[in-house]
């Protein structure tokens, strides 16, 4: 309660002290014309210097000393650690416009009243402000309640702000910038001045009397102005009237700024007020009822003060200071919406209102929304909004002078501009010294240093264990690779487009009942490896490439292994009818090509395409005599006839050394499957590839052997027997009809003793066993008796 009582007694004395005008004035109103450059910058641009940023090059460390509405907790620490600073990030001061009509109906004109402490009285409704200038306050006082503040803000290295809202022809433009002619009178201290030039007229004394009267600190200081209107949704240079509809952008360097906005330096106050003149001559005006000359565009005038202090380091660098002076004068909504202006003034009317109206749904959401859930969201509803960023909501110190005028007519609009005002009091603004200072300096080297080297680590390898299992990045392509390798065949793995895929997916059960027959297999492969090297004893099992150089001349077409012929094929071959040439002509340009899905995240890898990109309708070009033209074929594709060929050369593995690998690489793939439930849905796009090594061979020579049904019927999986030509079902059945999108074509009879340099059988179960990655339940189904049985036909008839 303690606690509680005084805060609000801070409150208080807070708005009491802001509301009452007292400030005196800072310096006295002479204009030195400084020379700035006491010391020399580390840039030291030309005076103008138009196309850069309207905002800071760097975006300095930002201080935090004084923030509205933060918990108990952190104010208490913040109010212990920070200088103490009573100053609110929000202000409201009212200004009421000298009445120019006299009453027509007799009704009161002053119906606005100041009430105590600090409010202001429409009627029965009561508005809490910081300050209030009624119709008597004068410009100088209009300065010294608005104006002093910011330019100590801006010197303490605080963004600060003053936006003048209120109905048009209440008197914003002439607060803000007063009369022209006394913009031109810079020297003196004309009644009419506006705020905004006797800001710059004292900015720049204090900045000269400080260098001044502290020669030692060496500070100095340099300012850049810009100045842009947005009309009818859309930004416009006003110091170059040619650089129209300029684009917002936002970036973490240099926060939000308009690309290509000019930007001037200046540095003297004739600087400031020659551009003032500028940009406010070119600004789009028009006709209201309320106003004769009245401002049909938002403007927007900015300068940026950077000061550099220096300081006895090596460097030469202590610290540096960054901070805007933003002054928004926004259009006002007209009294009267048939207010008889012409066509296109009722456009910019309507532009008027609707950002206007953006703008306090802006501040609506803004003074509702808790610190945790603010967005960037709201901003960007319009350019006015996007473009005033850092004012409504963000890090500056902003004051609202709502202009409004004591006139009966105008209480609708009174009434909304208080309104406004008051949440806009709201607004979570978060003011920040925007200090850059030598241990920032030294922080920062720091951490790009530990980033530097953490980047160097990374690309070193030196990681550590890999998170994301075996078969991620690098290890899931050399896996993959060696397995490849270890099949002594090339694979080609093209990209299938997903949608005609089939899905399967694998559960659990399947994949450990999977890998307990595998394992059981493993056994029996070797016996069976053995008694294969056996009965193979006396063929030439080299696996050189260069061993059968059977080139073609076809020479400089596509060249892929395929299966050589012995001469004892070939003359089994010829004694064979013509369907068993056929089926061997068909199976001899076969080949297996595995299309791994796409969606096998970790083992998709696009190096892995060393194979051509095949679409559904691609799949569907060679066919093998004797098969319907719908047969799939994926490997006419030229390009991958080199990729095929290094794949062969790479080949050095034993068999036995082979079998072994894959073997590892296949329990590992299954590992992951079981591990990661996300690839578990796979799409098969099957293509078979020879699957013994054998020597190249051009692809004019060879050709498909997966074969699929007419799209659109069935999808069942189903082998055909390469002995009696039959489709067999996937448990070794042959059913009487079956429709299947893709076949396999196991290719019997055609394997020569030469080249075979891995037994046919281990082959064929390492290609299977290849496709478990892809396809578990299909292995799962060969491995079972029916399959077997088909498998062990498939390898008699070989043997
Ligand atoms: N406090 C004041 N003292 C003397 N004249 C004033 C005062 N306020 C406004 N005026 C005069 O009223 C007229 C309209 O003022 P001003 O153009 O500043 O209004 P505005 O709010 O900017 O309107 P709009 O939104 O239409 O641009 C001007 O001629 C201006 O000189």
């Amino acid at each position: 309660m303690e606690m509680l009582r005084r805060n609000l007694k801070r409150q208080a004395s807070r708005s009491l002290s802001a509301f009452a005008v007292s400030s005196p004035r800072a310096v006295d109103q002479e204009n030195h014309h400084p020379n700035l450059a006491a010391a020399s910058p580390p840039m030291s641009p030309s005076k103008n210097s138009p196309r850069q940023g309207a905002s800071p090059r760097s975006k300095p460390v930002q201080r935090s000393v004084s923030s509205v509405a933060p918990s108990k907790a952190a104010a208490e620490e913040e109010q212990a650690s920070a200088p103490a600073d009573d100053t609110p990030a929000v202000k409201v001061v009212v200004r009421v416009r000298p009445t120019v009509c006299r009453p027509v109906d007799g009704k009161d004109l002053f119906f606005v009243r100041k009430t105590p402490p600090c409010s202001v009285a429409v009627g029965d409704r009561s508005f809490v402000v910081d300050g209030f200038l009624d119709d008597r306050a004068s410009q100088a006082d209009a300065f010294d309640m608005v104006g002093v503040p910011m330019i100590e803000s801006a010197l303490a290295g605080f963004n600060a702000s003053l936006v003048c809202y209120g109905q048009s022809g209440t008197g914003k433009t002439y607060t803000m910038w007063g009369a022209l002619a006394a913009m031109i009178d810079s020297s003196s201290d004309h009644a009419d001045k506006g705020i905004a030039p006797r800001v710059f007229q004292n900015l720049f004394a204090q900045i000269q009397g400080r260098q001044e009267s502290s020669p030692e600190k060496q500070t100095s200081y340099q300012c850049r102005c810009s100045f842009l209107e947005v009309y009818n949704e859309q930004i416009n240079d006003l110091l170059d009237p040619s650089q129209r509809n300029l684009q917002i952008r936002e970036n973490a360097g240099n926060g939000i700024h308009v690309e290509n906005l000019t930007d001037e330096y200046v540095s003297t106050v004739e600087d400031v007020n020659q551009i003032l003149m500028k940009g406010l001559s070119n600004r789009k005006v028009g006709t209201t009822s309320m106003n004769l000359k009245s401002s049909r565009s938002h403007v927007i005038f900015t300068c940026v003060i950077e000061a550099w202090s220096k300081g006895f380091s090596s460097n030469g660098f202590s610290s540096s200071r960054t901070s805007r002076i933003t002054f928004v004068d926004l259009a006002g909504p007209d009294i009267d919406e048939l207010d008889g202006g012409s066509k296109h003034c009722t456009r910019e009317e309507r532009h008027v209102k609707k950002s206007l109206s953006k703008l306090g749904k802006l501040v609506n959401i803004l003074s509702e929304a808790q610190e945790t859930q603010k967005d960037d969201s709201p901003h960007k509803q319009s350019c006015l909004t996007h473009v005033l960023k850092d004012t409504f909501g963000g890090n500056s110190r902003v004051t609202f002078l709502c202009s409004i005028s004591s006139e009966h007519r105008c209480r609708t609009g009174t009434l909304s501009t208080l309104r406004f005002g008051e949440r806009a009091k709201l607004m979570p603004n978060k003011a920040l010294i925007n200090e850059i200072s030598e241990d920032d300096v030294n922080g920062l080297s720091d951490q790009i240093r530990q980033l530097k080297d953490e980047l160097t680590r990374t690309k070193s390898g030196d990681t550590g264990s890999c998170k994301s299992g075996y078969f991620s990045g690098q290890n899931a392509r050399e896996s993959l690779h060696n397995l490849r390798v270890s099949l002594n065949r090339s694979l080609i793995l093209p990209h299938i487009e997903i949608d005609s895929e089939e899905e399967m997916d694998v559960d659990e059960e399947d994949v450990h009942e999977l890998r307990d027959q595998i394992r059981k297999l493993h056994s029996s492969s070797e016996d069976a490896f053995e008694d294969f090297m056996d009965a193979e004893s006396g063929n030439d099992t080299s696996c050189s490439m260069g061993e059968n150089p059977r080139t073609t001349e076809d020479d400089d077409q596509p060249v892929i292994d395929d299966y050589d012929e012995g001469p004892d094929m070939e003359e089994h071959k010829m004694s064979n009818n013509t369907k068993a040439d056929q089926d061997l002509v068909s199976v001899r340009k076969s080949f297996l090509s595995i299309g791994a899905s796409p969606q096998l995240s970790p083992m998709q890898d696009p190096t892995l395409c060393s194979s051509p990109k095949i679409h559904n309708k691609a799949r569907k070009s060679i066919t093998s005599p004797g098969l319907p033209p719908s047969k799939i074929s994926v490997s006419d594709c030229p390009s991958d006839s080199n990729a095929v060929r290094s794949s062969l050369q790479s080949s050095k593995l034993s068999p036995t050394d082979s079998l072994a690998a894959s073997l590892q690489r296949g329990l590992h793939i299954i590992e992951y499957h079981q591990q990661d439930p996300a690839p578990r849905k796979s799409f098969v796009g099957l293509s078979f590839d020879h699957f013994a090594l054998n020597p190249r061979q051009s692809v004019a020579k060879v050709s498909s052997s997966i074969q699929a049904s007419p799209e659109g019927q069935g999808a069942a999986s189903s082998a055909l027997c390469s002995s009696c030509k039959k489709a067999m079902d996937i448990d070794g059945n042959q059913p009487e009809n079956i429709n299947t999108e893709k076949q396999i074509v196991i290719p019997t009879g055609v394997m020569s003793n030469e080249s075979a340099n891995v037994p046919l059988k281990v082959c064929y179960l390492m290609a299977y066993f290849y496709i478990s990655s892809i396809s578990f339940r299909r292995i799962k189904h060969f491995l079972k008796p029916g399959g077997q049985h088909h498998l062990n036909n498939c390898f008699k008839e070989r043997d």
